[in-house]
């Protein structure tokens, strides 16, 4: 046997410790139990997400690699902890995570803990496939030009025939819409089977592509058991989508990562629907952040994701305009992600919208469009119109002035935030 050495709570902490470039560094924030300092706690997060336990160890050198994380900063109830690659299996998003976002959101050494951010090595991203198109689906796959791609949700979002839904796209389509998008509850119910609401919808795509001469798509709900997914993946390759929809926090990240490399076959883009992230990210002290969430899936290959509507819509969200930074901002090449904007938008706070998260997103108005007095048609053009306004630097309420199909909708929604 060689030296036998001893493993407890406190070798897992150092302040001194400069984390190496290869070391993945993640932020959270911690209350410490009553009984229990900083320190302690902070030791025990580093200790229990990486190799350590409660008790105290004695092991063989010469067995053990040493795979401990070192909570290295104490900032308030900030702390930061730093993990040697090694401890990581190389690609796999699941292994990773219940490392930094496993037992210790479950520890008694701490009354709550979020994790908040995380920086990336290059030597775990590299492991990672990423967006296979990200922003460029704008122009690559689509003619969205300098304005932001707009999609739309029929709705309601279940219920609807495969006939009333393909309608609804096509209305929508010819009414300026680039994608229409299924609601994430929407996968193969017998009201409106998964097949026949492909290839029905992408029917209904060609012929409004051939009537607006403008690029269209259909992102089309995969989401299922696995097996049953990748098959739901070759179907739309087959019948000439070129996007998948994925509930991916549903769905899991084992999945996407599955999902992406059949994606990588066909060349089809990934939307990710991210239902289910407020059980994580809502409460500020505990969880994980909708910011962690985001990275996470762009390293696993999503090319669009919801990350929220700067406040302006019907859901709670936090930090959308650092989100989207993040997601197209520069990580050791990747790909730079689509953010989408979602959730209570009408064209009455187009303007506000972009002023607040630039261009370079998706808005997707589902009652925004439908809700419109006029029907889907008018409410595609209402929304196309905000936009159009928006880009050209002109007021929507000037631009209503001669597009009735906007100036119904400001009447009817002016520039309020639904509740
Ligand atoms: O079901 C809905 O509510 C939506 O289809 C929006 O419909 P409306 O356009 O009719 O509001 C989306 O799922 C949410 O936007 C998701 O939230 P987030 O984008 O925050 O992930
Ligand atoms: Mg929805």
């Amino acid at each position: 046997f060689g030296t036998m050495t001893g493993i407890e709570y406190d070798d897992f902490l150092d302040l001194e410790y400069e984390p190496a470039a290869t070391d993945l560094t993640c932020e959270f924030t911690i209350d410490p139990a009553a009984d229990m300092s900083m320190e302690a706690a902070a030791s025990r997060v580093a200790s229990e997400s990486s190799n350590g336990t409660w008790a105290a160890l004695h092991v063989d050198e010469d067995e053990l690699k040493d795979l401990g994380a070192v909570a290295c900063e104490i900032d308030g109830s900030e702390i930061t902890v730093a993990y040697p690659a090694a401890l990581f299996e190389a690609g796999s998003m699941p292994q990773i995570l219940s490392c930094i976002a496993g037992n210790i959101l479950g520890m008694k050494a701490v009354d709550s803990i979020r994790l908040e951010d995380c920086h990336w090595p290059e030597s775990i991203v590299s492991g990672f496939l990423g967006p296979q198109f990200g922003t460029s689906v704008a122009n690559e796959k689509l003619d969205a030009g300098e304005r932001p791609v707009l999609a739309t949700v029929p709705k309601p979002k279940v219920g609807l025939s495969t006939a009333a839904h393909a309608e609804i796209g096509e209305e929508a389509w010819l009414g300026g819409v680039d994608l229409l998008k299924d609601d994430e509850n929407l996968t193969d119910q017998e009201f409106n089977p998964f097949e026949d609401r492909l290839t029905e919808s992408l029917a209904a795509r060609d012929r409004a592509q051939e009537a607006t001469g403008e690029r269209k798509d259909y992102l089309v709900n995969v989401t299922a058991e696995t097996t049953e997914m990748l098959e739901r993946v070759d179907l739309v390759a087959e019948h000439g989508g070129g996007f998948v929809m994925v509930d991916v926090i549903t769905a899991g990240w084992a999945a996407v990562q599955s999902v992406r490399k059949r994606c990588e076959e066909h060349g089809l883009a990934i939307h990710a629907h991210r239902a289910m992230h407020a059980a994580f990210d809502r409460l500020e002290h505990h969880g994980v952040s909708m910011r962690v969430i985001a990275q996470i899936a762009r390293l696993c290959g999503v090319d669009h994701i919801h990350t929220g509507t700067a406040g302006l819509g019907k859901l709670a969200n936090e930090d959308t305009p650092g989100i989207n930074e993040w997601l197209t901002g520069e990580c050791h090449g990747l790909t730079p992600v689509l953010p989408v904007a979602s959730g209570g938008l009408h064209p009455g706070v187009v303007d506000q919208l972009l002023e607040a998260l630039g261009t370079d997103i998706i808005v997707q108005a589902g009652g925004g469009i439908h809700g419109h007095p006029d029907g889907t048609h008018a409410g595609a053009k209402a929304l196309r119109q905000s936009v159009d306004a928006s880009m050209a630097g002109e007021s929507l309420e000037d631009y209503a002035d001669d597009h009735p199909e906007l100036a119904t909708a400001l009447e009817k929604w002016g520039a309020e935030t639904p509740r």
